[in-house]
C-alpha cells in the first residue's frame, strides 16, 4: 500500500501573489512592503536570518495573519475577502499543534473523517479513510504508532504525524513552517523525499520555510531570501547561487559561506570555496583570472573531503575544499588558488551587486 493513483480531490496547486504587503506588530515591521509570485505548483522555499519574518509571510499566506496594507491574491481571487477553504489549504507549524486527545490515527485522518461529516455522499468512505491512514502510516514510518496520543511520541514522530495529517488531504497549497527540523538525519532524507514525490505527484503549489539552506537549495524550484522583512532575492536556486543579488546574499546562500574582501573602493569582492583551484608547486595563474595567496590555519575533516580555513596576508580569513583523492594541505601550508573571472562577484559599497 505504498502507491495509490492520486486522488481526484486533488486539484493543480494555487498561484499566489502578495503585492505591497506590510505587516506591522507595534513598532516592528515583519513585512515590509512584499512583493512575491508564488507559481502555481512551484515548490517555493523561504530562507533568511531568525527574525526576517519568514513565519509571518507563511502566516499570511494561511489566512492567520491579516496584511496591514497590500494584497494577496490567490488564482485571481483577493484573499482577504474570498480566504482559502480549509480543504484547500493545510500547514505544518513548527509546533506540529496535533490534538493532544486524539491517537495518532484520528490525528491523521481527521480531515477526511471532517469532510465525510459535512458530505456523506461525496466525501471519502471510510474504506478509503482507513487506506490513506495506511498509506500516510507507510509513507511517513508511523506503523505501530496509530493507537498513541501525541504526548507518548517522540519530537520526530510527532513532526510526522503533523506531515502525514496535512499530506493526506492533498491540499493545493501545502504550507511548511521547519518542518523537517526536529527529525535525525536518515528520516530527514525520506520526508524530504516523500515531500518532494508528493509535490511531483499531485502538482501541490508548496511554500517551505527553513533555516536549512541546504534544504532549500536542494528541494525548490524558487527560492525566496528575505531580510528585515523584505525579499532581498527571489530566483531559481541555481540563479540565487550564481548570480546573489547583494552582499547579504551572497554571505547567506552557500554553505560553505562565500568568501567575502573588502576593497578598497568600501565595495566587498567574493568568491565560492567550491570555485577555487588550488595552485601546485610553482604553477602560474590562468590569465585574467584571481590569485589569493594565504597559510592554512585550520582543517576540518568533512566525510568526502575538507574545508580548510585559510589566511591571506592582511589575516582575512578565507575558507578552500579539498576533495577524498587530493593530497591533503595541513596547518601552516602555503596556499595559492586560483579563481576563474567568470566565478568572482562584485559588490558596490551599499551591498548590490555590480556587474553581471
Ligand atoms: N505576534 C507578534 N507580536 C509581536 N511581534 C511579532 C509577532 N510575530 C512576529 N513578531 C516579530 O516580527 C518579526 C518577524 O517574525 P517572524 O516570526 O516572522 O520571523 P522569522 O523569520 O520566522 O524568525 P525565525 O526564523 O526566528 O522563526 C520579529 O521581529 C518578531 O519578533
Amino acid at each position: 500500500m505504498t502507491a495509490l493513483a492520486p486522488s481526484p480531490r486533488a486539484t493543480r496547486g494555487a498561484a499566489i501573489s502578495l503585492q505591497s504587503v506590510t505587516r506591522r506588530f507595534g513598532t516592528t515591521v515583519a513585512l515590509d512592503g512584499v512583493d512575491l509570485r508564488i507559481p502555481a505548483g512551484s515548490l517555493t522555499a523561504i530562507v533568511g536570518p531568525s527574525g526576517c519574518g519568514k513565519s509571518t509571510l507563511l502566516r499570511l499566506l494561511a489566512g492567520l495573519e491579516r496584511a496591514d496594507e497590500g494584497r494577496l491574491i490567490a488564482d485571481g481571487s483577493d484573499l482577504s475577502t474570498h480566504p482559502l477553504g480549509t480543504r484547500d489549504l493545510a500547514m505544518v507549524f513548527q509546533d506540529y499543534a496535533l490534538f493532544p486527545r486524539m491517537s495518532v490515527e484520528r490525528n491523521i485522518s481527521f480531515g477526511l473523517r471532517l469532510a465525510r461529516r459535512h458530505d456523506r455522499r461525496s466525501g471519502p468512505d471510510p474504506r478509503f479513510i482507513d487506506a490513506e491512514v495506511a498509506r500516510m502510516a507507510d509513507l511517513f514510518g508511523l506503523q505501530g504508532l496509530l493507537r498513541r496520543r501525541p504526548d507518548q511520541l517522540s519530537g520526530g514522530q510527532r513532526q510526522r504525524v503533523a506531515l502525514a495529517r496535512a499530506v493526506i488531504r492533498n491540499p493545493s497549497l501545502l504550507l511548511l513552517d521547519e518542518p523537517l527540523s526536529a527529525l535525525d538525519v536518515a528520516l530527514r532524507a525520506s520526508a524530504r523525499a516523500e515531500i518532494l514525490r508528493l509535490h511531483r505527484d499531485l502538482g501541490t503549489t508548496l511554500v517551505l520555510v527553513t533555516h536549512d539552506q541546504q534544504e532549500a537549495l536542494s528541494m525548490a524550484t524558487e527560492l525566496v531570501v528575505m531580510n528585515a522583512g523584505r525579499i532581498v532575492q527571489a530566483g531559481t536556486p541555481d540563479q540565487v547561487y550564481r548570480r546573489p543579488a547583494s552582499r547579504f546574499v551572497a554571505g547567506f546562500v552557500g554553505a560553505p559561506a562565500m568568501n567575502l574582501f573588502a576593497t578598497p573602493d568600501g565595495g566587498t569582492r567574493g568568491w565560492r570555496p567550491h570555485d577555487a583551484r588550488l595552485l601546485r608547486g610553482g604553477a602560474l595563474a590562468a590569465p585574467g583570472s584571481l590569485e589569493v595567496a594565504g597559510v592554512v590555519d585550520v582543517c576540518e575533516y568533512t566525510g568526502s573531503g575538507q574545508e580548510i580555513i585559510c589566511r591571506d596576508a592582511e589575516g582575512v580569513p578565507f575558507t578552500l575544499v579539498q576533495h577524498e583523492g587530493e593530497e591533503w594541505l595541513r596547518a601552516g601550508d602555503a596556499v595559492r588558488v586560483e579563481v576563474p573571472a567568470a566565478a568572482v562577484h562584485d559588490f558596490a559599497p551599499d551591498g548590490s551587486r555590480v556587474g553581471g
